[in-house]
C-alpha cells in the first residue's frame, strides 16, 4: 500500500517509544518523554537550542521503555504512525521530562532496526497513502480516533493497514462507542433539569426519563399542600383586602421554584393570614353579679379596682361595641394587678394572652418586621391573635412604663396605635402589610408607676391605682388565697399543716417587707416544703414502728428500699401519723427560715427614737 505519487515520508525514522496512548494517523496526541532514550530522540532530532526542528519521526505504541541507558531495547511493536512534533514544552518537576504533542500523518513498519542507541532509528516502509497532512483521510480516521479510549482496539486500528479490515473493525466499536454516549446523556439529564428547575420546575420534571419516585412524590405533595393552602384561603373570612393579597401571594407561589428562599417566606406568611382570627371571636357570657362573685373569689380587698372593673364591665354588658378606655392597673409588684387581668378574662369567658413589654426597645417587637427582611416575623400583637387564635382576646400589656427606646425605634409610639379606639381598627402590621381589625381586643396594661409611661400613652388609658396592702389585709389574703394554694401545691392538706393568723402576722412583719404578697407567697412555700419533708418522713416512721427506735441517720438509708416494699393501702392507712397537724409557730418559723431579718432593725429605730 505504499503511496504512489503521494508525499512520501523518509525511510529512515528515529522512533519515540509510548507505552500509553495510540497515535493514529490524522489524529494528535499528548505524550510525556522521560525514558532517557526518548529524553535524548527529543534533544537530538527535534530541538534546535529552544526551537523546535519539524522531523518527521516514527511513534511506535505499546512498547513500555526502560527507565536505565545500559538496558537492551525492548521488542517492538511492528507497526507505528509517522507523526510531525508540533510541540514540546520541557519541564523539570517532578522529574526532567519533556511533553510533546505529536500529529499522526500516516502508518509505516518497521523493516530493519539501524540504530539502538543513543534512541533507535529504523528502515521504514510507509503503509499509508499520505497527500496533504489535513483532512484528506480525516473520515476514517476519525473512526480510530473516536475509539482511541479504547486502548487495545486502536492498536489494532492501528494494525489494521487495509482500509475495509479497519471498517470491520471500527463499525463496531463506534456502535457500543454510540450506545455509551446514549447512557450518558440520559444520565446527565436530572442535571440539566435541576438547572431548568430555577424556571420551571414542572414540565422538565415530566420529560425526564430518569424515575425518580421519591422527589416526584415529595413535589407532588408539595403541589397538593398549595392546592390546600389556596383552598383554605379562598374559604378562610380573611378581609377582602387580605384576600386580595393573598390570592396574589399564592399565584406568585405557584410559579415559584421551592428551592427559592422566597418561597419559604411566602408559604409562611400566607400559612400565617390562614391562620390568623379574622372573623373567629368567643361569645362574651357577662353577667355582672356572677362576675362580681367571681372577682371577689379570686381576690380579697382591692375593692377601689374591683369597683371600677366591675363598671367598665357593666358599661359593656349595656353598650355591646364600646371604644372605652384602656385600663391600666399602676402599683407596687406584687399586688395582683396581673392575677385581676386574668380574672377579668375568666369573667369574660374570653381568652387571656399576656404580652410582656418589660425590656421592649425595638418597634418592629409591636409592629413586625417588613417581609423583605432577613428574618422577618410578625409584632407580638399579630403573634399573640395567633396563639389564642380568636379576635376577641384580653390582652394584658404587662409593665408599659418599662418599654424601652432604640434606634429601632420607639415602641411606645407603635402602641399608640394598637391602644387607640379610633384608629385600631385597621391595625397593619409591618409583616402582614394589610389592617387587622383590633377593635374587639380588650386591652388592660399593667406598670409599676407613670412616672416612665410616655404622655401620648398615659393619655390613651384610664390609670386605676392599686395600692399596697395593710397588714390585715395580707393576712386575709394568705389564708384565703395564698396557703390554700401553696398546699395544694406541695400535696399537703390542712388536716397535716396549721399555720395561726399570728405566725402569718410574725412572717408579713418580721419576715418581709413589701406592698403586695409575692414574698409573703414564697416564705409560705418554703414552710409548706419543709412540712412536706416531715410529713414524708413521718409516713415513713408508721410505716416501719420497730425502727422508730433507730437513728434518723440509719432511717434515710432504708427510705428507697422501704418505699419499693410499701404497698398503696399500707400508706393509705398511714396517711396521717399521730403528731399532725404540725403546728407552725414562731420557733418552727425560726427553724424553717432563719432568724427573723427585719426585728433588729424595728427594735434599734425604736430604741433610737
Ligand atoms: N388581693 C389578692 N387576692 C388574692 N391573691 C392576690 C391578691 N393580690 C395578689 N395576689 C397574689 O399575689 C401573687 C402576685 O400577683 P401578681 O403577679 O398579679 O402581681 P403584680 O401586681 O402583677 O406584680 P408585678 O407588678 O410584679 O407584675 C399572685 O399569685 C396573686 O394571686
Amino acid at each position: 500500500m505504499a503511496a504512489g505519487s503521494a508525499i512520501q515520508i523518509p525511510s529512515r525514522l528515529p522512533l519515540l517509544l509510548t507505552h500509553e496512548g495510540v497515535l493514529l494517523p490524522g489524529s494528535t496526541m499528548r505524550t510525556s518523554v522521560d525514558s532517557p532514550r526518548n529524553m535524548q530522540l527529543v534533544r537530538s532530532r527535534l530541538l534546535k537550542g529552544t526551537s523546535l526542528r519539524s522531523t518527521i519521526i516514527g511513534v511506535i505504541p505499546n512498547t513500555s521503555d526502560p527507565t536505565s541507558d545500559c538496558d537492551d531495547l525492548p521488542s517492538l511493536h511492528r507497526i507505528g504512525t509517522a507523526a510531525l512534533a508540533v510541540q514540546v514544552v520541557g519541564s523539570n518537576w517532578p522529574k526532567p521530562h519533556y511533553t510533546l504533542l505529536v500529529t499522526g500523518l500516516c502508518r509505516f513498519q518497521i523493516l530493519q532496526l539501524l540504530k539502538e542507541k543513543p534512541y533507535p532509528v529504523a528502515e521504514v516502509e510507509q503503509l499509508d497513502r499520505l497527500e496533504q497532512f489535513t483532512n484528506q483521510h480525516k473520515s476514517e480516521e476519525e473512526l480510530g480516533e473516536l475509539s482511541e479510549q479504547f486502548y487495545k482496539y486502536a492498536v489494532q486500528i492501528l494494525d489494521a493497514v487495509r482500509l475495509e479490515e479497519r471498517f470491520k473493525m471500527t463499525i463496531p466499536l463506534l456502535v457500543r462507542q454510540i450506545e455509551g454516549l446514549k447512557l450518558l446523556q440520559k444520565t446527565r439529564k436530572p442535571k440539566q433539569d435541576d438547572d431548568k428547575r430555577v424556571v420551571a420546575i414542572r414540565p422538565s420534571r415530566r420529560i425526564s426519563h430518569i424515575p425518580s419516585t421519591t422527589e416526584d412524590e415529595e413535589e407532588e405533595e408539595d403541589h397538593d399542600d398549595v392546592v390546600m393552602l389556596e383552598k383554605k384561603i379562598r374559604t378562610s373570612s380573611m378581609s377582602e383586602q387580605a384576600l386580595k393579597v393573598c390570592l396574589k401571594e399564592i399565584k406568585r407561589l405557584k410559579k415559584m421554584p421551592q428551592s427559592m428562599p422566597e418561597y419559604a417566606l411566602t408559604r409562611n406568611y400566607l400559612e400565617l393570614m390562614v391562620e390568623l382570627p379574622w372573623n373567629k371571636s368567643t361569645k362574651d357570657r357577662l353577667e355582672i353579679r356572677a362576675a362580681r362573685i367571681l372577682l371577689d373569689n379570686d381576690h380579697y380587698a382591692m375593692e377601689k379596682l374591683k369597683k371600677r372593673v366591675l363598671e367598665y364591665l357593666a358599661v359593656r354588658q349595656l353598650k355591646n361595641n364600646l371604644k372605652g378606655p384602656i385600663l391600666c392597673f399602676v402599683g407596687p409588684p406584687g399586688v395582683g394587678k396581673t392575677s385581676v387581668g386574668r380574672s377579668i378574662a375568666k369573667t369574660l369567658g374570653r381568652e387571656f394572652h399576656r404580652i410582656a413589654l418589660g425590656g421592649v426597645c425595638d418597634q418592629s417587637d409591636i409592629r413586625g418586621h417588613r417581609r423583605t427582611y432577613v428574618g422577618s416575623m410578625p409584632g407580638r400583637i399579630i403573634n399573640g391573635l395567633k396563639t389564642v387564635g380568636v379576635n376577641n382576646p384580653v390582652f394584658l400589656l404587662d409593665e408599659v412604663d418599662k418599654l424601652g427606646k432604640s434606634l429601632q425605634g420607639d415602641p411606645a409610639a407603635a402602641l399608640l396605635e394598637v391602644l387607640d379606639p379610633e384608629q385600631n381598627h385597621s391595625f397593619t402590621d409591618h409583616y402582614l402589610n394589610v389592617a387587622f381589625d383590633l377593635s374587639q381586643v380588650l386591652f388592660i396594661a399593667t406598670a409599676n408607676t407613670t412616672a416612665t409611661i410616655p404622655p401620648a400613652l398615659l393619655d390613651r388609658m384610664e390609670i386605676i391605682q392599686v395600692p399596697g396592702y395593710t397588714q390585715e389585709e395580707k393576712i386575709e389574703i394568705a389564708h384565703r388565697h395564698l396557703i390554700p394554694k401553696q398546699l395544694e401545691q406541695h400535696g399537703l392538706t390542712p388536716q397535716q399543716i396549721q399555720i395561726p393568723q399570728v405566725t402569718t402576722l410574725d412572717i408579713i412583719t418580721r419576715y418581709t417587707r413589701e406592698a403586695g404578697v409575692r414574698s409573703l407567697d414564697r416564705k409560705l412555700g418554703a414552710i409548706c416544703r419543709a412540712v412536706a419533708v416531715k410529713v414524708a418522713e413521718g409516713q415513713h416512721k408508721e410505716t416501719k414502728p420497730d425502727r422508730a427506735e433507730v437513728g434518723e441517720e440509719d432511717c434515710k438509708e432504708h427510705v428507697t428500699e422501704d418505699t419499693k416494699t410499701e404497698s398503696i393501702s399500707d400508706t393509705a392507712d398511714l396517711a396521717l401519723p399521730p403528731e399532725m397537724p404540725i403546728l407552725i409557730d414562731f420557733h418552727a418559723l425560726k427553724d424553717i427560715l432563719g432568724p427573723p431579718m427585719y426585728e433588729m432593725e424595728v427594735t434599734s429605730s425604736f430604741v433610737s427614737a
